[in-house]
């Protein structure tokens, strides 16, 4: 017997890049990604400045089709419409924490690109407001719902691929430092630089291999980081970040840049009985393999390698590892992969509950204050109007 499917009604807040993907794959038939519990509808587009604005992106989204979609003229009438549920938040990273304000206070449910805010004290008001009001609220990291993450999860947590996880290292670089100064990756005003643009993800990939790792106990890590700024606006071109879990004994850095695109093996995660990396690219990444150590290389828990001669024979072998598996993962029917965290919020709004397990709102407050502590190791602070947080 096949059961009705719960329909979310969105409102999109924002008619730029991300907010034309995300919407494209909302209109995707679930069934291509073997969904059928869950369905989504636009109910509702806003843009900051007039309907005819929202209009145009609603043509677009559905490439010049009929649609049934409300357009406001301005975000206010946005967040009051009754025939909205979810507001999807997609201005520049600057302005997320007032626009989420005022969907929560309207008394929306909220999925809030990333990052969540400018900085942590940000994100702990919205978590709060979000909490006093009963309501679901997500920061966008979509790369955590992709099935390649969700199987990552399962082979490193659950069946211990590779044993004791130790080292971890994940890097996002795109050359966005030679674009022109306006563009909100190099414009302060708009919160721009590596770390909170693209360093997120670096950290995502850290969190999802240590943090999360049911033997890490919630332990939060030591931070110590470093930035090379841009000359022209300041922010940072480069980012790189060392993250120490003390106790259960990993160690981890997080890097990211503006001028250089990182390797193909963007992350990798490093244990007792081999590695996996992950490919290109950190948000949308394609695959992962896995690469066994050879048994007598292997060191596991208290164990010692057996003597002087394996341990010199260790110290010899260059990088002998097994590839024991490549596991390709391809976004169905033309989708961009947005669909999944789509679907981890409907559900989780269905179910009544306030949060996604998946990408639950304490890292996200862990994460801003991991990027606050960098930025403020390197001075890097952005135009007070931005950094304010309303008295609560
Ligand atoms: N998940 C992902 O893969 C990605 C996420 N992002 C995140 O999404 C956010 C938006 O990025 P992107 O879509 O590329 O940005 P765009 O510049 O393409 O779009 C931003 C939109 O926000 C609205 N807006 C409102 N106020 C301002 C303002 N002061 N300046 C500029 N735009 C404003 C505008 O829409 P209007 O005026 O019509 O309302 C504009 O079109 C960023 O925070 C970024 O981190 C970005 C790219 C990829
Ligand atoms: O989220 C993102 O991922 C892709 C990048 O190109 C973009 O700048 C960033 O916002």
């Amino acid at each position: 017997m096949t059961s009705t499917p719960f329909t979310l009604r969105w409102g999109i807040l924002a008619t730029g890049n991300i907010a034309e993907l995300f919407s494209r794959d909302l209109l995707k038939d679930p069934s291509i990604r073997s969904v059928s519990d869950v369905r989504h509808v636009i109910s509702a587009i806003g843009a900051s400045s007039s309907a005819t604005k929202a209009s145009a992106f609603a043509t677009k989204i559905h490439d010049g089709k009929p649609h049934n979609v409300t357009c406001h003229g301005s975000y206010s009438a946005l967040v009051a419409d009754e025939n909205v549920d979810i507001i999807y938040i997609a201005t520049p990273h600057s302005h997320h924490y007032q626009h989420a304000l005022l969907a929560l206070r309207a008394g929306k449910h909220v999925l809030c690109e990333k990052p969540m805010t400018i900085n942590a004290a940000q994100t702990a008001h919205l978590i709060q407001v979000a909490k006093e009001k009963g309501l679901f609220l997500m920061e966008a990291v979509w790369t955590r719902f992709f099935p390649l993450s969700r199987e990552l999860n399962r082979l490193l947590f659950k069946e211990k691929v590779l044993g004791k996880i130790s080292h971890v290292t994940a890097d996002f670089g795109l050359p966005f430092s030679k674009a022109d100064l306006s563009h909100r990756l190099l414009d302060p005003k708009l919160g721009g630089g590596a770390l909170l643009d693209l360093g997120i993800y670096s950290l995502t990939w850290v969190m999802m291999a240590c943090y999360a790792d049911p033997d890490n106990q919630g332990e939060k890590p030591s931070v110590v980081g470093q930035m090379l700024k841009t000359k022209e606006t300041g922010v940072d071109e480069f980012t790189t970040i060392s993250l120490m879990f003390e106790k259960s004994r990993v160690s981890a850095t997080a890097s990211c840049n503006m001028t250089v695109r990182s390797t193909e093996d963007f992350c990798r995660i490093q244990g007792e009985l081999g590695d996996i990396t992950v490919q290109w690219s950190p948000f949308r990444p394609k695959s992962f393999t896995l690469e066994i150590l050879p048994e007598k290389m292997q060191v596991v828990g208290e164990k010692k390698a057996d003597g002087e001669e394996e341990l010199a024979q260790y110290k010899q072998q260059p990088h002998e590892r097994i590839v024991k598996e490549v596991r390709k993962f391809d976004i169905p029917g033309d989708g961009h992969g947005m669909f999944y965290e789509a679907d981890a919020c409907a559900r989780a709004i269905r179910d009544g509950k306030t949060e996604a397990e998946i990408c639950p709102l304490g890292e996200s407050q862990l994460t801003m204050e991991i990027m606050d502590k960098v930025r403020e190791m390197n001075g890097l602070r952005y135009p007070e109007e931005l950094e304010a947080v309303e008295s609560y």
